[in-house]
């Protein structure tokens, strides 16, 4: 998709006609001339009625045709032109609604596709700061509202078709009364503004408060274990969190319902006032006969059901017009990475990566006096090499990590793959080069991008090497559960990391919940077996237990780098065992 059109708004007959310009011009169409052929019924039913006002048909007097021999039908022309009317109304109208149901469909995956690749270029940081309570209101309701209401845009136009169709009439029986009604039209319409705005801006309001409940039912579920064991904790988080919201999202719809209904009654009470109006007044007013008094009153009572189609329709497309503001400011706040795709070149981190006044901000939130600063930080780290990050809760290891992998862009300083700086141009080629478990990390049912005939007898031994022997297996690159403890989820996370055999790999307190047996083997063993295959690990640790275990430490304080130190770790390595697990083939050793 280019990127004029990922970054443009959301209009509401724009998204029907971008999803498919053809089949919303024959809906339309079809819709219009159905229009034509409802609004054609009552001048034929007058005609049969009251033959005097067949003006441009010619009634026919005393003819009939005997169907079957029992029915007798007056009128056989005007009869046989009403059914195909009929037959031409249900055409039109089942395939403009059938063809506009398509198109609602097509733009509502369209605009969710959308969002989808959206998202997938969103930097981390402001992925972060919308939240997933954001994201999933715009997909899961906001979407559905914006195509819901765009589709009913086509029934307005077919139903000022019929209407149209009905005031010609109306001029053709009496040009009087067709002004009449145009003018009380005009001032119903002005007037009937009035509550449908209201009722809006009540909407945007309920609206606006479903982003609260969302956050509200994040914290009901993820919160569970918390909210069972603390019963007092529990009561007032329903109350302020959810209950609160909920009665403020249901009183703001409720009102905004409410003037919508009052509008759409109120637009019924001025049609039934112009039929009142005409019957009682104008008609004494014009002295009309009786023959065009009834026809006006026909053609008003016959207005009636387009009007109703237009009134019964605003309020979805006032609920739509909410949905796509909040779609688009959604949108604006979804500054998408620039990512030269035109530049191809394969940069690989061979032998280091030097970061060169680095430096990275949180911005304060709304309740918070300072954000965080981290760096300048200048650091060199060689493939070959074990890294690890370590300090105290907050100084800032984790963010260092993420700038490393990538995700986090610096505001200022330069990071290089060897020699060459990680642009705007390349950055998405160099990410391919790393391969990171962050404690938030999120484990996939299946290795989606790894394609090796021999992956399953691969990962099957990588799963015996870790202990998860018969709790997963695999097959056909899909594993058979994800359902497993903590620490046996991140044994999984690192065995797809290792299949996935990066140059770079960085582990976020990755052996926090190992047991001590495993943690062993994470220090002693993984880690070795990956500095051997020449890969550079970068560990994010608290376990001072190994530090001495590092190639090089980086200590972190309040956002600094606080000393670089070099440990041998010949005396330390563990003496690897032979293996078969070796994602790229080029070497025998196993990781584990
Ligand atoms: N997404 C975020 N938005 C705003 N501020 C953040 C965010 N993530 C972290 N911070 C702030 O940045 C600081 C450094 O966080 P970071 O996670 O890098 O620390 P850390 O050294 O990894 O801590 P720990 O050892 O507890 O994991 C913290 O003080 C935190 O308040």
């Amino acid at each position: 998709m280019p990127a004029n059109q990922d970054n443009s708004a959301i209009r509401l007959f724009g998204l029907l006609t971008d999803t498919s310009s053809n089949k919303v011009f024959f809906s339309t169409v079809l819709g219009a001339l159905g229009g034509i052929a409802y609004a054609i019924f009552v001048p034929l039913i007058m005609m049969a009625l009251q033959p005097s006002l067949g003006r441009l048909m010619q009634p026919e007097f005393d003819t009939s045709y005997w169907l079957f021999g029992v029915f007798e039908i007056s009128s056989p022309n005007q009869a046989l032109f009403f059914f195909m009317t009929c037959m031409l109304i249900l055409f039109c109208r089942g395939t403009s609604g059938t063809l506009m149901f398509h198109v609602a469909i097509d733009a509502t995956v369209g605009l969710r596709k959308k969002i989808y690749s959206r998202i997938s270029k969103l930097p981390i940081q402001t992925l972060e700061e919308i939240g997933p309570s954001r994201l999933l209101t715009a997909l899961n309701n906001d979407v559905s509202e914006v195509a819901n209401g765009a589709s009913s845009i086509p029934n307005i136009l077919v139903a000022a078709t019929t209407l149209v169709g009905m005031l010609a009439f109306l001029v053709y029986l009496r040009l009087e009364i067709f002004l009449f009604v145009l003018g009380v039209m005009a001032f119903g319409f002005l007037t009937y503004q009035i509550p449908v705005r209201i009722g809006g801006r009540h909407l945007a309001a309920g609206r606006n408060s479903f982003d609260g409940i969302q956050e509200g039912i994040r914290g009901l579920i993820y919160g569970a274990k918390e909210l069972k064991l603390n019963k007092e904790k529990q009561q007032a988080f329903l109350k302020n969190e959810l209950h609160e919201v909920e009665k403020k999202f249901s009183d703001s719809f409720k009102t905004g319902r409410m003037f919508m209904i009052f509008a759409m009654t109120y637009s019924n009470l001025i049609s039934f006032f112009t039929i009142g109006a005409v019957t009682y007044v104008i008609a004494n007013y014009y002295t009309l006969t009786r023959d065009d008094l009834l026809g006006s009153v026909m053609v008003l009572l016959y207005i009636l059901g387009p009007i109703t189609v237009f009134v019964n329709t605003i309020p979805n497309i006032a609920i739509a017009r909410v949905a796509a503001r909040k779609l688009n400011s959604l949108l604006k706040d979804m500054t998408i990475e620039y990512l030269d795709s035109k530049i191809v070149d394969n940069i690989e981190c061979h032998q280091k990566i030097v970061l060169k006044n680095v430096e990275y901000t949180y911005q304060a939130k709304k309740n918070e006096e300072l954000g965080f600063h981290l760096g300048p930080i200048n650091l060199t780290l060689n493939r070959g090499e074990v890294a690890f990050f370590v300090g105290g809760n907050g100084s800032g290891k984790t963010t260092l990590g993420k700038i490393l992998s990538l995700h986090y862009i610096p505001e200022k300083g330069d990071i290089y793959f060897d020699a060459a700086a990680v642009t705007d141009g390349n950055r998405n080629i160099c990410r391919q080069s790393i391969s990171a478990i962050y404690s938030d990390f999120y484990l996939f049912t299946e290795l989606f991008g790894l394609s090796d005939n021999e992956l399953d007898s691969k990962a099957s031994e990588g799963l015996k090497q870790l202990g998860l022997e018969g709790k997963v297996t695999i097959e056909n690159g899909k594993f058979s559960t994800t359902s497993l403890s903590d620490g046996q989820k991140k044994r999984l996370a690192l065995l797809v990391a290792y299949l996935e055999d990066r140059s770079i790999y960085i582990f976020d307190e990755w052996a926090a919940d190992q047991d001590p047996e495993f943690k062993e083997i994470f220090y002693h063993r993984i880690l070795p077996d990956l500095k051997r295959l020449n890969k550079l690990v970068i560990v994010i640790t608290h376990d001072d237990r190994y530090f001495h275990l590092a190639d090089k430490l980086v200590r972190m304080e309040n956002g600094q780098e606080f000393r670089e130190g070099a440990f041998s770790t010949d005396k330390h390595a563990h003496s690897p065992e032979k293996s078969e697990m070796s994602p790229s083939g080029e070497e025998e050793e196993s990781v584990v």
